[in-house]
């Protein structure tokens, strides 16, 4: 039996792949075994199988043990563990949520609806070190795959309205603050319903700029505006979350030697959990819609094809209806006024789920069917 060590698990990410794998009974058949940086000797989790005690993430001795380590800790405890872990030799398999080895010669991007067959030529010639993509690029890699599978994209741009999520449990917390403390600073005015809009919109605006505004997290107000810059610049004045679109992508579609223009804006929302992204799509050819369309709708079991009409975009393609679930809706598909080559889009998807943990989970189901 498989002996599985899992860090990070009560983190948000390691919380919905918790609740993913029991779900789907992954525990069983399988040996867990639960590490902490903070609660070791503490009873572990109820996952459905007897478990032992938390031991210490930075117990390389007992991960040693380990034939899998799955981490939802963060970039700093891989910095930590990973390389003094292979250099006293160990080879087991580390999958891992986080940016820090993704794009590490010997690592591997996981995202097996779209890249399983470099997942397993990467297996086949003894890869041990898989990570989870950026989850903006997985999400848009699970609504767009048929496009990539066909080789039809020329070029893409893609602009992204992130939720509050990515930054981590706090800064959605700061959101949900943020949005009541605007709410309660024009309270009395919102239940009168003659008070004027203007005097609301300056009194909200005020409390927005006020120094009392809860923005420890993010910095600056997100509810009611936008920050349209995540993670850290780059020389060439991208943002890091920019810079993944495109060195990502091609990692995970195994071309990096004949790479796809990708490029973009990264901007942060006030959504709590889904990512939604514009593209626009250069086509090789000008391939007709419906052509189009059947490619995006069955490439996988979780893209939703979301008819191009105002009722149903609003219904379906919303992090509100994606929120939760597996479903990677699609749509605003149109031809652009820039000529028949030209593709518009939308996606939106549950950054947690497909954006996160979910690749992580399927890929010790791969592991266990070795
Ligand atoms: N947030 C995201 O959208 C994404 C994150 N990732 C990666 O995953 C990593 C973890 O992210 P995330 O899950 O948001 O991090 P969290 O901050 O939610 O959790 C990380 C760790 O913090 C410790 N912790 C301390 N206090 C608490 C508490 N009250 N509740 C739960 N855990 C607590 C836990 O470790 P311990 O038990 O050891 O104390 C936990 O494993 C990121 O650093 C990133 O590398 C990847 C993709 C998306
Ligand atoms: N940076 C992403 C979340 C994230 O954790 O990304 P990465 O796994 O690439 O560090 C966001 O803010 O939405």
């Amino acid at each position: 039996m498989l002996k599985v060590g899992f860090v990070g698990w009560r983190g948000m990410v390691g919380s919905v792949l918790m609740q993913r794998m029991i779900e789907d009974g992954d525990f069983s058949g399988i040996e867990p075994i639960f590490f902490t940086t903070s609660q070791a000797g503490q009873p572990g989790p109820d996952v459905g199988v007897d478990v032992p005690a938390l031991k210490d993430a930075h117990d390389l001795e007992a991960l040693k043990a380990l034939d899998v380590i799955i981490t939802c800790q963060g970039g700093d405890y891989t910095q930590a563990v990973y390389a003094d872990l292979r250099g006293e030799g160990w080879k087991g398999y580390w999958i891992d949520a986080a940016s820090t080895l993704r794009m590490a010669d010997d690592a591997t991007i996981v995202l097996d609806p779209v890249n399983r067959k470099v997942i397993d030529e990467q297996l086949a010639r003894g890869a041990r070190t898989f990570t989870g993509g950026n989850c903006t690029v997985s999400l848009m890699m699970m609504g767009l795959g048929g496009l990539f599978e066909s080789d039809m994209v020329e070029w893409m741009t893609s602009m992204t309205y992130q939720a509050a999520s990515g930054s981590g449990a706090k800064h959605m917390r700061e959101l949900l603050n943020q949005m009541g403390t605007l709410r309660d600073s024009v309270a009395t005015e919102l239940a009168d319903p003659g008070s004027a809009i203007l005097d609301i919109d300056r009194q909200v605006t005020a409390a927005m700029r006020g120094g009392d505004f809860p923005v420890d997290n993010f910095g600056a107000p997100l509810a009611g505006s936008l920050l349209p810059w995540i993670d850290s610049k780059l020389d060439n004045g991208q943002s890091r979350e920019e810079w993944k679109g495109s060195v990502e992508t091609n990692k995970i579609l195994g071309r990096q030697d004949n790479p796809i223009p990708i490029d973009g804006l990264c901007v942060r929302i006030g959504a709590m959990r889904s990512h939604s992204q514009a593209f626009t799509i250069k086509l090789k050819q000008d391939v007709p819609l419906d052509e189009i369309e059947e490619r995006i709708a069955t490439h996988n079991d979780w893209v939703k094809l979301i008819p191009n009409d105002k009722d149903a975009t609003n219904d379906s393609l919303t992090p509100a209806a994606a929120t939760g679930t597996l479903t990677v809706p699609v749509g605003r598909l149109r031809k652009l006024a820039m000529g028949g080559e030209y593709l518009s889009a939308f996606s939106v998807g549950d950054q947690l789920l497909w954006g996160a943990a979910e690749p992580l989970k399927r890929m010790l189901k791969i592991l266990r069917e070795q």
